[in-house]
């Protein structure tokens, strides 16, 4: 076997098990990464300099193949309504026989480290298979000064081999893609998919079950800090402004995805972001479109012209095209990934009933309530004259990287929201004016215009009328945000379809809660939307 790069002479890929490997690639920077990326046909280099790869079959996360390892550590520790079981015996054939299949191939290794806060960092160790998935994690994750290298110790190892795949039958999995954890042993193995998110999303996985024990919070949201030190968390599942929303010229990122929240303030997991590029204009998101210009931004499944140009229009490989970059390419992004505890939490939904209202201030009850729903609403599919949205209630805005019950995070996040009198905010980046199919997406500059007057505190003092439906505030009028937007009902051309598409949504959020009613206290039942209200 040959071995190149830098690496710590104890812990080289012979004591994970990968002996047979015929070469080794340790901590291969940006440049290295770009040659062997391309001389293998995994990726093209765009007009800009950037590296394109191209994923195939999977262009999203399989959530449905995701499993945990139950031993007897995690067991009474793992949240199993949410989160899928396999036998210590299972995964540990899974894991020979992935090391087996990685025999005589070329490997890529990467040192990095999740976690911005010294006492609450996981040193991660990911194997991977192809070139581009190595330059990927090292955009996202933290990396360590390189002289630290050859004492780096790992915490979690991640081995991420797209061309094995799963045998259900043997491996105790769903289909021939796998994303096996075992906390225990502190291993990940992916295998039979090539989407580059599995690997940052197993990263927070592992984290999300490490951190709470200790008294840490983690979050499945972007943050920023404003210049007099105000820190924010955008709470939010997938689409609905994490990423878009924190890059935000007028404040320090301190990263877009995932952080913890603990005893000193906030800290970033990563050392990087993963931006949507569908319909990525320089207009609306100026910092992110930038970013796909430079050397060292990777593009996934992003349709590219004959010149290498990209086509963020179009959508033939996939709604979910990416392009991934170090933290420092958005101008103004912290250097220590690092802030104090937030004055203002915002939980972001894309609405594609085209109910809820831009924004709403939150009581703690209500945060609490709509913590622990997780809304959002996909849109309908593409076939045509399809106009119904489908909702998504997603606990914690990340039920798919949660091991643990949400009612560990729920608390976690009550005392923290008590203790720092935190500002609680409901913001709906979806539809306005009708739902999905009839109304419009809300526009980002409003969107904006509403986060600034929320971060400054501004719109506590705006005058705010009670929604019938939701119980929240809404303030009634925004300097520089049209008045009309702020009352959704106003917005659609029948106010009466409007109540009965709001009194369906209430519905929804309280069918959904009754799986939470025995675990929050008589103050947060009572924060619930009123059915009855919404009846009249
Ligand atoms: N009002 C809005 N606020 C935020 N994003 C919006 C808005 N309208 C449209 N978008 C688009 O929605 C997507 C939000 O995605 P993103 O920020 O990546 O979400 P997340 O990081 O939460 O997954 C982006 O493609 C953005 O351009
Ligand atoms: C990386 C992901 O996160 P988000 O869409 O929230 O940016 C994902 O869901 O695969
Ligand atoms: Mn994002």
């Amino acid at each position: 076997m040959e071995e190149l790069g830098v690496n710590n002479p104890l812990i080289g890929v012979v004591a994970i098990g990968l002996g047979d490997a015929a070469r080794v690639y340790y901590n291969f920077r940006e440049r290295d990464l770009y040659e062997e990326a391309i001389r293998r046909n995994e990726a093209v280099l765009t007009a800009d300099g950037a590296l394109c790869a191209v994923t195939g079959q999977h262009t999203g996360r399989s959530a449905k193949d995701k499993f945990i390892v139950r031993d007897s550590h995690t067991d009474g520790h793992i949240w199993w309504d949410n989160n899928k079981p396999m036998s210590p015996e299972h995964f540990g054939i899974l894991h020979k026989d992935m090391l087996a299949h990685a025999a005589g191939k070329e490997l890529f290794v990467q040192d990095l480290v999740g976690g911005a806060d010294k006492e609450n960092q996981l040193p991660t160790r990911v194997v991977t298979e192809l070139a581009w998935h190595s330059l990927f994690i090292r955009n996202l994750l933290i990396r360590p000064e390189r002289s630290t290298l050859v004492e780096f110790q790992p915490k979690l190892t991640i081995i991420n081999l797209p061309s094995f795949r799963a045998d259900p039958a043997r491996h105790g999995c769903r289909t021939e893609t796998v994303i096996a954890c075992d906390f225990t042993n502190g291993i990940v193995l992916i295998g039979g998919t090539s989407y580059a998110g599995e690997m940052k999303k197993s990263v927070f996985t592992a984290l999300n079950y490490l951190l709470p024990p200790k008294g840490v919070m983690p979050m499945h949201c972007s943050a920023n800090v404003g210049p007099a030190g105000d820190s924010a968390v955008f709470f939010g599942l997938s689409g609905t402004g994490k990423t878009t929303l924190s890059a935000d010229p007028s404040r320090t990122l301190i990263g877009d995805d995932e952080h913890g929240w603990g005893e000193h303030g906030i800290f970033n997991f990563e050392g990087g972001c993963y931006a949507k590029t569908i319909r990525l204009s320089a207009e609306a998101e100026p910092e992110i479109y930038a970013t796909t210009k430079r050397f060292g931004t990777v593009l996934e499944n992003v349709v590219l012209d004959e010149a290498g140009v990209p086509d963020f229009n179009d959508a033939s490989r996939t709604e979910n095209t990416r392009c991934a970059y170090p933290l420092h390419f958005i101008p103004n992004a912290s250097d220590t990934g690092r802030a104090g505890h937030p004055k203002t939490i915002i939980m972001l939904t894309a609405d594609a009933f085209g109910v809820l209202p831009p924004i709403a201030r939150l009581t703690p009850e209500q945060a609490m309530y709509h913590f622990l729903s997780g809304y959002t609403a996909k849109v309908a599919g593409t076939e045509k004259g399809v106009t119904e949205p489908e909702a998504t209630f997603s606990t914690c805005f990340g039920a798919p990287f949660m091991p643990r019950h949400p009612a560990e995070y729920g608390n976690l996040l009550r005392d923290l929201i008590a203790k720092h009198n935190v500002d609680c905010w409901l913001v709906n980046t979806g539809w306005t004016s009708g739902a999905y199919g009839i109304g419009h997406r809300m526009p980002i500059k409003a969107t904006r215009a509403l986060l600034a007057g929320a971060l400054s505190g501004e719109l506590k003092k705006a005058e705010t009328r009670i929604d019938p439906n939701f119980g929240f505030a809404v303030p009634v009028a925004v300097d520089g945000v049209d008045t009309k937007i702020l009352d959704p009902r106003s917005t659609w051309s029948d106010a009466s379809e409007y109540d009965a598409q709001a009194k369906k949504l209430v519905a929804m959020f309280i069918t959904n809660f009754a799986k939470f009613e025995d675990h929050v206290d008589h103050t947060v039942r009572a924060a619930a939307p009123s059915a009855n209200i919404a009846a009249e």
